[in-house]
Parts: C-alpha cells; sequence; structure tokens
C-alpha cells in the first residue's frame, strides 16, 4: 500500500515549494509475499508504478534486486532515481527477524503482569532511547501491541518499526543524514541489536558523496555473535554504492543451544520463535544485555 501514497506525499512536497530531487525505495523480502496487495504484488510492479512517476527524472529509474543467488531468501530491492548529483550522504537501513521473545514483550501493551505501558516507557525500556541519545523521538504505540517512531536530531533523521507478534516478529531500523565521522557504524549496529535480540539481521548502508566522507560505514561489518551470509556491493548512479550484508546468530551459539543451524532460516514456514536461543534469551545474553532494571531508573514515571 506504501507506494500509492506517491501522489500525496507529492502534492504536499509541491504546496510546501519543494522541488523533486530524487527518490530511492528499498525493501528486503516480504515475510508473507503471497498476503501483499497491490502494487506490492511482485517487485517488477513495484517498479512500474515508481517509474511512472520517477522515470523522467535525469538518470532514469534504476532497479536492483541484491543478493547471493545460491540465496534466494536473502535478496534487498532498491529502486533509485535523480534529477541532480547527490549531497554526500550515509543511510543505513536494518531489517530483523526472529526477535528475542523477552525484547519483543516490551511492545506488548499490556504486560504480563497487568502493566499497561506506553510508547514513551517502550522507546526507554527497550533501549531505543540509547541508540542515538541526542534524538529527538516522536513514538506511537499500536493496540494491543506493535510500535513505530520518528526521531530527528539536526540533519540526521531515523525510523523504527517494529512487530513483536511471536511466529513473524520483525523490527526496521533506519537513519540517515548523521554525521559519519561522529558515529561509528559498529556501536549504532550493536546498540539496535540489543534493543530486539534478533536471530537473523540484514544492513543496508547507501553512500553518496564517496567513501572517504563515510568513515566506518563504508567498511564491512562484522557482528560479534553473529555470521555473515551474504555480502553485495553496488553502485549506483551518481557515485553512489550500496553495500549489503545479512547475517545470522552463530554456529558457536547455535551448538551450546543444543540446536542445529538450520533453525534459523526466518524466511521458510518454520518459527524462529520457537528456536531455543530465542526462547530462552541465550542469544541476547551472549550480546550482554543490560538487567531490565538498569535500563529505567526507580520510580520513574513515563506513561501519564
Ligand atoms: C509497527 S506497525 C507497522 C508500521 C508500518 N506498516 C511499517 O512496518 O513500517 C506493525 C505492528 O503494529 C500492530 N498493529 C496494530 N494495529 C495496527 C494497525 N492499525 N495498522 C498496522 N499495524 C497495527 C501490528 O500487529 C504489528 O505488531
Amino acid at each position: 500500500m506504501l507506494l500509492l501514497t506517491i501522489p500525496r506525499i507529492l502534492e504536499l512536497a509541491e504546496e510546501l515549494c519543494m522541488p523533486l530531487a530524487a527518490v530511492k525505495y528499498s525493501r528486503g523480502m516480504f515475510i508473507f509475499p503471497g498476503a501483499q496487495p497491490a502494487p506490492h504484488r511482485s517487485f517488477s510492479e513495484e517498479v512500474d508504478v515508481l517509474n511512472r512517476y520517477f522515470g523522467h527524472l535525469k538518470s532514469g529509474g534504476n532497479a536492483y534486486v541484491i543478493g547471493d543467488p545460491a540465496k534466494p531468501g536473502q535478496k534487498w530491492h532498491i529502486y533509485y532515481a535523480t534529477e541532480q548529483p547527490e549531497q554526500p550522504m550515509v543511510t543505513l537501513e536494518m531489517c530483523m527477524t526472529g526477535l528475542d521473545k523477552k525484547k519483543a514483550s516490551v511492545f506488548f501493551k499490556t504486560q504480563a503482569d497487568g502493566h499497561v505501558s506506553c510508547a514513551k516507557e517502550m522507546t526507554k525500556l527497550s533501549g531505543i532511547s540509547d541508540i542515538i541519545p541526542e534524538m529527538e523521538v516522536c513514538d506511537f504505540d499500536f493496540e494491543p501491541c506493535g510500535y513505530s517512531m520518528n526521531a530527528i536530531n539536526g540533519s540526521a533523521v531515523s525510523t523504527i518499526h517494529v512487530t513483536p507478534e511471536d511466529g513473524f516478529s520483525y523490527a526496521s531500523y533506519e537513519v540517515m543524514g548523521m554525521d559519519a565521522s561522529a558515529l561509528a557504524y559498529g556501536d549504532i549496529v550493536k546498540r539496535v541489536l540489543r534493543c530486539f535480540g534478533p536471530s537473523e539481521f540484514s544492513v543496508a548502508v547507501t553512500i553518496f558523496g564517496g567513501r572517504g566522507h563515510a568513515a566506518t560505514w563504508g567498511k564491512k561489518l562484522e557482528a560479534e555473535a553473529y555470521d555473515c551470509n551474504n555480502v553485495v556491493e553496488q553502485e549506483l548512479p551518481c557515485g553512489g554504492v550500496l553495500i549489503y550484508q545479512s547475517f545470522a546468530a552463530n554456529e558457536e551459539v547455535a551448538v551450546s543451544a543444543g540446536s542445529p543451524r538450520s533453525v534459523f532460516h526466518c524466511f521458510e514456514a518454520e518459527s524462529v520463535q520457537s528456536h531455543p536461543l530465542v526462547k530462552e534469551g541465550k542469544l541476547a545474553n551472549l550480546l550482554a544485555w543490560r538487567a531490565e532494571e538498569d535500563s529505567l531508573e526507580e520510580g520513574a514515571v513515563l506513561c501519564e
């Protein structure tokens, strides 16, 4: 449904006298592709819609599906068109599945003890407020569960969406426009992983303006407790580059949990939520989660 909003967004931009400069649409794999309504039934259907609105830009419409052909469950889709060379800019997009159950439970409004939680409390308890503490956060909680937030700090913007339901849990994180030399790529990813404890995740870093200004963000990511199973670099028009990597919780952790690695394939029908690592929070422990009581000062009132 997302692409159906394009005409309204263009209308609002015109009202604000903001000319169209560039467009980027990107996504991973749908967990339930068969449940997607038009125009999201296939990437080519999405590209047709995007080209109708943006194909006339100077670069033309450019569509890519990237990933290791041997791993059809892990692909990244990107559409990009631009009217002019881009300003130097770094964007990070993370997709996480198989969220740690305890971490995911923070995003349910009614807790096991009957406590009714609000978005502000979820932001604090999950650790989201610590990812980039300077960000001003506008958060929203869904009934009976789910969470979304948008955040801003100067030219930097960030967004998070969480689906915590067992069996198809998912969280996305995106940040762009930050001072790439002031924040370390690995630190941000680690803070995001601590919020959700996924069994699998992908990162896509888009760099415009050359790797020189992108500092740590132009390098390959290494994530403690996870194995990288896919690395692809894709050049984009106007000197842009996209670096995509996907990760699964590593063999060592899986073996110590007494479980075969195969259970981590979250895009298959089986549920990663039943994985012993997810159930027992072992993955969470390995990533050194802070104790929950540390993340909220005693007596602090977050929900009014
Ligand atoms: C965070 S919202 C999705 C936001 C947005 N579609 C995204 O992913 O970018 C998804 C979560 O909210 C819950 N939810 C509750 N009411 C909803 C609604 N009216 N629309 C979408 N999600 C809702 C879903 O069950 C799910 O856990």
